[in-house]
């Protein structure tokens, strides 16, 4: 299933625009809280969706075969999914940027810097870029700085998840670690609350953003906690009140190397959103579609993306570098590699990392990551071993005859990024992508 918004756009009135708020004494101000700027649209799209329906209700959006109906609903555009739209030449954009857009546009924590997430959060919700403090004429602070603050508020985890967490069996997979935390937390649930108390359907948005923005804010020290758990002994860090949020995750994981600070800012910006169709947006939507609460559609969403053909195959890229490295040590032949390959295939595996159910080139995630690669690692040899699948793969998978897309998709570079900077244990990497993923299909909500 795929998102239906390219054919909705032709019956999209014109698009309501973030407006400045003129205060007392007619002094311009901006808004920079997350929530009043959500508060000054939704009525709006509240109303847009209304008028969406009236006049284009009937329309059909396309047909469906019955390879779609047996091959679980792939290419129907049957879902309305506003944060972001994937083409299968260009690949993702997010509210209209593409990746290489966000990276120029997006603030960052330091001058030339990587995008900050919270600066695409306040895009997804919002629509709009957030501003920037450059401008002085306006009385205001960063919109983005304003988010990172409001979740620098909301951050505090109740004992009672930690708690949860140290009971656990010592070998839970990391990602079965997430879901657990992030269900204890539901007890909090502001949305069941209401709900419960008989709130109107027309405010059910305004609990969801704060059950979205709750859990949004405490996933880095969650994360955090579950890696300190299970790889260093349970001795955990507290966040750093200077840094934002996907740096103070890395510094609470007990990274705190600027470069590192820097990929996981970027890592955390270009994971979060993947249009509708895929898994875990598929998952989180549907669920929270019976109204259960973000807690729970978040969960939902999070033990899709632990499956091997979707989130978890960073890390099962990882194992099979790892076993190409185990087999014929790091300077492998181009041979070599294709040899491992077809071996691969003729074993009835995937090569993990390549191909895509709606991606038909490179994913530019990739491309955005080896990027990062090359400016900041560019002898490293896991770096070169993944460039060089680049240039033996494909060929091998077009040769199937039967690959739609033979090329890398995200998965097959994050954990070259991870690894330089000494984040050596892959069972935690799909956890990385569920913290950056809650920003995407929290904010479609
Ligand atoms: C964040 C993300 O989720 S990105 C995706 C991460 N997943 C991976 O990297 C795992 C490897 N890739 C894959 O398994 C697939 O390409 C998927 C799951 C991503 C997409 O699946 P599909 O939409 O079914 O792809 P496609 O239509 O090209 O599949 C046709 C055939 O090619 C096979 N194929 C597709 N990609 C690969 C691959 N990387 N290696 C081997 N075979 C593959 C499929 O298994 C299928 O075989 P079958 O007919 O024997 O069942
Ligand atoms: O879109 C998909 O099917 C999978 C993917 O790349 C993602 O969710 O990031």
């Amino acid at each position: 299933m795929r998102s239906a918004k390219r054919l909705l756009q032709q019956c999209r009135p014109l698009g309501t625009q973030l407006e400045e708020v003129v205060g007392l004494g007619g002094v311009r101000t901006m808004i920079t809280d997350l929530k009043a700027a959500m508060a000054a649209k939704i009525p709006k799209e509240q109303e847009r969706l209304r008028e969406l329906r009236k006049e284009c209700g009937p329309k059909a959006l396309g047909a469906c075969t019955v390879e779609q109906a047996i091959g679980g609903m792939r290419g129907i555009p049957a879902m309305l999914w506003e944060t972001s739209l994937l083409d299968p030449e260009e690949g993702i954009r997010f509210r209209g940027h593409t990746i290489p857009e966000l990276e120029e546009k997006l603030p960052s924590a330091k001058e030339g810097g990587e995008p900050i997430p919270e600066g695409l959060l306040w895009l997804l919700m919002t629509g709009e870029m957030p501003t920037v403090d450059q401008a002085k004429a306006m009385p205001t602070v960063d919109q983005a700085k304003a988010v990172t603050e409001l979740l620098r508020e909301r951050s505090k985890v109740p004992d009672h998840v930690f708690k949860v967490l140290r009971d656990l069996h010592p070998n839970t997979h990391p990602m079965t670690q997430l879901c657990q935390a992030v269900l204890a937390l539901q007890v909090d649930s502001k949305f069941a609350a209401d709900y419960r108390a008989g709130i109107h359907k027309s405010k059910y948005w305004e609990p969801v953003f704060e059950d979205s923005i709750n859990l949004i804010a405490k996933l880095p020290t969650i994360a955090a906690a579950i890696y300190r758990n299970t790889y260093k002994g349970g001795e955990l860090i507290e966040a750093d009140p200077k840094l934002d949020w996907a740096a103070n995750l890395s510094h609470m994981m007990g990274y705190d190397d600027e470069g590192c600070l820097e990929m996981m800012r970027l890592y955390q910006t270009i994971h979060a959103d993947h249009e509708g169709g895929n898994v875990s947006a598929h998952a989180t939507h549907l669920v929270g579609s019976a109204l259960s609460d973000p807690y729970l559609s978040f969960t939902a969403g999070m033990t899709g993306l632990a499956g091997p053909l979707h989130g978890l195959a960073n890390q099962e890229v990882l194992r099979w570098l790892n076993e190409v490295r185990a087999e014929v040590g790091d300077n492998v032949t181009k041979e070599q590699m294709k040899e491992f390959v077809w071996a691969t295939l003729k074993s009835g595996k995937v090569v993990p990392g390549f191909g895509h159910a709606v991606l038909r080139k490179t994913d530019p995630r990739y491309t955005c990551q080896a990027g990062f690669a090359a400016r900041n690692m560019p002898d490293y040899p896991l770096y070169k071993l993944v460039a060089l699948l680049y240039d033996v793969v494909p060929d091998i998978l077009i040769q199937t005859g039967k690959v739609k897309n033979p090329w890398p998709n995200v998965d097959a570079h994050s954990g070259v990024l991870l690894q330089y900077y000494g984040i050596t244990e892959e069972n935690f990497y799909t956890v990385l992508f569920g913290v950056s993923r809650a920003l995407g299909v929290l904010s479609q909500g």
